[in-house]
């Protein structure tokens, strides 16, 4: 296995890139039953870049995160990134029952042993951030799958994460409730501006949100296509309606059913 290092290592001095906030170099994984999931995988995530994963259902897309994230060790190649500040957000919410909204969000500053006073306030501003505000005191059963989200994404963001992992966290949820979480999601990357990686399976999700999108092939998953985003930000939904936007659609859409 190889083992991961920190930003200390820097990618070659040739690259005249922003320097990666994730630098995946010829990830391989196959895990000890023997199921190869990942294959050859190089390719960096910048800070300010908000790169989407779209790949046929089991390709490693998810595997790719947990490596990226060091929850799962590569079996081949290496990851450059500095885990010291990682957000990431998983398909379910993952919320704690018994806890209400903001006491779900100070979760991550109370497991850091942050003071009180600093908890609540990293979670009142994430709070406001995703648009909760007013619903501190409900707890998860009160709210909605898109507001449940939405906490999910605050307690993240109280650790105001330089790299955001999103393992496809809007799946779930009715289309128009995902548009608005679209919306919110990119308005964050525009104020953050953290190196962001977005797996999913929507096509239009990716174009709405990105600035790259990759293709994955079936497993062993591959890099078979990379297409820049050129829309600039802010995107706002009509965007989804323009001639280019389609063919963009189109193109990833092509790649991905000969994956
Ligand atoms: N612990 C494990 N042991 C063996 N095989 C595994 C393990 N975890 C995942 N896999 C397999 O590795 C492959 C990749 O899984 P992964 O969850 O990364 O795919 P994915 O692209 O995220 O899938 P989906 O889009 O359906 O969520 C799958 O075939 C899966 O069955």
């Amino acid at each position: 296995m190889a083992t991961s290092s920190t930003m200390a290592r820097m990618p070659d001095e040739t690259d005249a890139k922003p320097a990666p906030g994730i630098s995946f170099r010829k990830i391989g994984m196959q895990f000890p039953d023997g199921t190869e999931a990942l294959r050859d995988v190089s390719f960096d995530v910048s800070k300010g870049e908000f790169v989407s994963v779209v790949g046929p259902s089991g390709c490693g897309k998810s595997t790719l995160l947990r490596i990226a994230s060091g929850l799962a060790p590569e079996s081949s190649g290496e990851v450059l990134v500095n885990r010291d500040n990682i957000g990431y957000v998983f398909q379910d919410a993952t919320l704690l029952e018994w806890r209400t909204a903001l006491k779900n969000v100070t979760l991550l500053g109370e497991l850091h042993g942050y003071s009180k006073a600093k908890q609540e306030a990293l979670a009142r501003e994430a709070i406001e951030l995703v648009g909760l505000k007013g619903f501190e005191n409900h707890y998860p059963k009160a709210l909605s799958g898109g507001m449940k989200m939405r906490v999910s994404l605050a307690r993240a963001l109280t650790m105001k994460p330089e790299i955001f992992l999103f393992d496809e966290p809007f799946g779930a949820v009715d289309e128009i409730t995902r548009e608005h979480l679209n919306d919110e999601t990119q308005r964050l990357f525009q104020k953050e501006r953290f190196a962001g990686l977005f797996i999913t399976h929507s096509i239009s999700e990716a174009v709405y949100m990105s600035t790259k999108i990759y293709v994955m092939s079936s497993r062993p998953g591959r890099i078979i296509a990379e297409f820049d985003v050129p829309f600039p930000y802010p995107r706002t939904q009509e965007i989804r309606y323009s001639p280019d936007f389609g063919v963009l659609c189109a193109q990833v859409s092509e790649k991905l059913r000969s994956a």
